[in-house]
C-alpha cells in the first residue's frame, strides 16, 4: 500500500460494518484508522441487538414458567429497574472491548464527527486525515416523525435507558423494533397501544404467523390500531396527547417512535465530493465500492436488498477486508441471510420466503410443531414452521414461529447454503434430544 497518506485505509463509523473486517486488515500489515463519533461498535452493541436480547431473558423466562404453570409454581413478575441495571452490566464493558482490540490491532480511533473535505480527506474537529481508501460504515438513525410536538417522543435508545418502566406507552409503527419492545415492556407490566401506519404488522414476515404474534400479545393487553396517521404530540402535565386520525386522542406516560431507521448520510460532506446516495442510502456496485472510485460503503448504510442486519455488515467488512488485502478480486456473494424478530415466540425465516413458495412451483411442508413431542415438553402453544423444497428436494427457504424460531433457522442454514441432499443429511448425527435433532427430522 501507499506512504503518501496518513492511512491505507479510515474507516468512518466504528460498527460491525467496520470492525470486524478493520482488525485482520491492520493485523495483515495496513494502516487503519478508524473514526467515532458516538461509542465504540456502534449500534449493536451499545444500543441494538446486545441490549435488547439482555432485557429480553427475563421476559423468556417468564414465559417458559406460565407455559408449565402449575408444575412451576408463583407467580414470576419482571423488575424492570433490576433488569435495566443487568442490561448496563452486561453490556458497558463492550465500547472498551472493543476499543481494546482495535488499539491492540494497530488501529488509531479517533474520536470525533468526520465530514469529508475532498476524496482523500476527512475532517474531525478541524483535523484533516487522509487516506488511500475511505470505507463509509455511518449507519442509521432512528426516523423521526416530522409532527408538532416530536421532541416529546423518544426513540429505542432511550427506552433501554429507562430505569423506571413508564405505565402508559405508546408505539409508534409496527415493525421489528416496535414489536419487540411491545413484547418486553408489556411482559413487564406496562399498558402498551401500538399505532400501525397501515394494516400490517412487521411487513417482511410471513403473515399467517406475524397474526398468531399479534394475537397472542393482544390477549396480554397490547392494543393495535391499525391506519392510525399521527398529527401531534402535547404535553397534558406529566403525560403526553399523542393525536391521531383527525380528531383522535390517546394520552400516555411514554412515547415511543419506532417509525424506521434513516440512514446517516447528510453532514458528511457526501455533495461536496460528489458521491451518489439516495433514501436508502449509499448506492454501490458488486464491489462495494461507491461512484468514487477510492471509496467504499460497508453495513447498514448501503442501499441494499439485503436486510440490514449485524451478520450482513459483518459480511461486507469481512469482504471489504479480504478486497484490501488482496485476497479477493471476486464481487460480493451474499449466502443465504436470515432474520429474526425477537418477540416471544419469535419469528425467522431464511431463503425462499413462505409468502413467496406457492407462486413457484415448489414444494411447500407446512408443520403445526405443537403436535411435535419435543415442543410439547415445555407446552408450547405457538409453533409452526413453512419448509420449501426444490425439485430435487433440496432446502431452499424455512419460515418458523416458536420459541426457539431462531436456533431451529439457524440450524438449518446448511442445509440451504450448500444444497444437502439426502447423502449429506443422512450422514449428520444430531444430539438427542434437542432442537436441532427435531428440526433435521423434518427434512
Ligand atoms: C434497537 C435495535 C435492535 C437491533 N437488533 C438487532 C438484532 O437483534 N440482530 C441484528 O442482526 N441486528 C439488529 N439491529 C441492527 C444492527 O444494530 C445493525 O444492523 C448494525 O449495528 C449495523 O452496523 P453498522 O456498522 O452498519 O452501523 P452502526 O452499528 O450503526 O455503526 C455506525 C457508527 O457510525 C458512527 N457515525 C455515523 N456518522 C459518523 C460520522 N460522521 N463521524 C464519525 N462516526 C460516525 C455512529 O456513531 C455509529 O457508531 C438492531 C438495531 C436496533 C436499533
Ligand atoms: N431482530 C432484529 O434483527 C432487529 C431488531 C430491531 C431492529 N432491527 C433493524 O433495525 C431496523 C429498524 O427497525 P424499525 O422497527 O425502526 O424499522 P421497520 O422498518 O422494521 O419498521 C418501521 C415501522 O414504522 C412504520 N412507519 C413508517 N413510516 C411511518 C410514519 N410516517 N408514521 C408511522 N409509522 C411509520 C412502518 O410501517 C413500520 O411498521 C430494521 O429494519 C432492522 O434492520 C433488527
Amino acid at each position: 500500500m501507499t506512504s503518501q497518506y496518513d492511512y491505507d485505509v479510515l474507516y468512518l463509523g466504528s460498527g460491525h460494518g467496520t470492525f470486524d473486517g478493520a482488525m485482520p486488515l491492520a493485523q495483515s500489515g495496513a494502516k487503519v484508522g478508524v473514526i467515532e463519533a458516538d461509542m465504540i461498535g456502534g449500534t449493536c452493541p451499545n444500543y441494538g441487538c446486545n441490549a435488547k436480547i439482555t432485557l429480553d431473558a427475563p421476559v423468556e423466562l417468564t414465559r417458559t414458567a406460565e407455559r408449565l404453570s402449575g408444575i412451576v409454581e408463583g407467580n414470576l413478575t419482571i423488575n424492570w429497574t433490576q433488569n435495566e441495571a443487568h442490561k448496563e452490566a452486561v453490556i458497558k464493558g463492550l465500547p472498551d472491548m472493543i476499543g481494546g482490540l482495535l488499539n491492540d490491532s494497530g488501529i488509531d480511533v479517533i474520536h470525533g464527527h468526520g465530514m469529508f473535505e475532498d476524496n482523500h480527506t476527512i475532517t474531525v474537529d478541524g483535523r484533516s486525515i487522509t487516506a488511500d481508501k475511505i470505507v463509509i460504515s455511518t449507519g442509521l438513525r432512528p426516523h423521526r416523525l416530522d409532527v408538532p410536538g416530536a421532541d416529546l417522543a423518544h426513540d429505542s435508545r432511550d427506552f433501554m435507558d429507562l430505569t423506571t418502566l413508564p405505565k402508559k406507552i405508546v408505539i409508534i409503527g409496527s415493525g421489528y423494533i416496535s414489536m419487540e419492545f411491545a413484547t418486553i415492556a408489556n411482559a413487564a407490566g406496562a399498558d402498551i397501544t401500538v399505532l400501525m401506519h397501515g394494516e400490517r404488522v412487521l411487513r417482511q414476515f410471513y403473515a399467517p404467523y406475524v397474526d398468531k404474534v399479534v394475537t397472542d400479545l393482544k390477549h396480554r393487553g397490547v392494543k393495535f390500531i391499525s391506519n392510525a396517521d399521527v398529527t401531534a404530540f402535547e404535553q397534558d402535565g406529566k403525560q403526553i396527547q399523542v393525536k391521531y386520525s383527525g380528531d383522535q386522542l390517546l394520552t400516555v406516560d411514554w412515547v415511543l417512535d419506532a417509525s424506521g431507521r434513516i440512514p446517516n448520510v447528510d453532514n458528511i460532506g457526501l455533495e461536496k465530493i460528489g458521491l451518489s446516495y439516495n433514501d436508502s442510502g449509499i448506492s454501490v456496485n458488486d464491489h462495494l465500492q461507491t461512484n468514487i472510485d477510492n471509496i467504499y460503503a460497508s453495513g447498514d448504510v448501503i442501499d441494499k436488498t439485503q436486510p440490514k442486519l449485524t451478520p450482513t455488515a459483518i459480511f461486507e467488512s469481512t469482504y471489504l477486508f479480504k478486497q484490501f488485502s488482496g485476497q479477493t478480486t471476486a464481487p460480493i456473494q451474499y449466502p443465504v441471510v436470515p432474520s429474526v424478530v425477537f418477540t416471544s415466540p419469535r419469528i425467522a425465516q431464511a431463503g425462499m420466503l413462505a409468502q413467496d413458495a406457492e407462486h413457484n412451483g415448489y414444494t411447500v411442508q407446512q408443520t403445526d410443531l405443537t403436535k411435535d413431542w419435543y415442543r410439547q415438553v415445555d407446552n408450547e402453544a405457538i409453533a409452526d414452521n413453512t419448509l420449501i423444497f426444490d425439485q430435487q428436494h433440496h432446502l431452499i427457504g424455512v419460515t418458523e414461529v416458536s420459541e426457539q424460531a431462531e436456533n431451529v433457522v439457524n440450524s438449518l442454514l446448511p442445509a440451504i447454503e450448500f444444497k444437502f441432499g439426502s447423502a449429506e443429511i443422512e450422514r449428520l448425527i444430531h444430539l438427542f434430544p434437542s432442537i436441532g435433532a427435531a428440526t433435521w427430522a423434518q427434512l
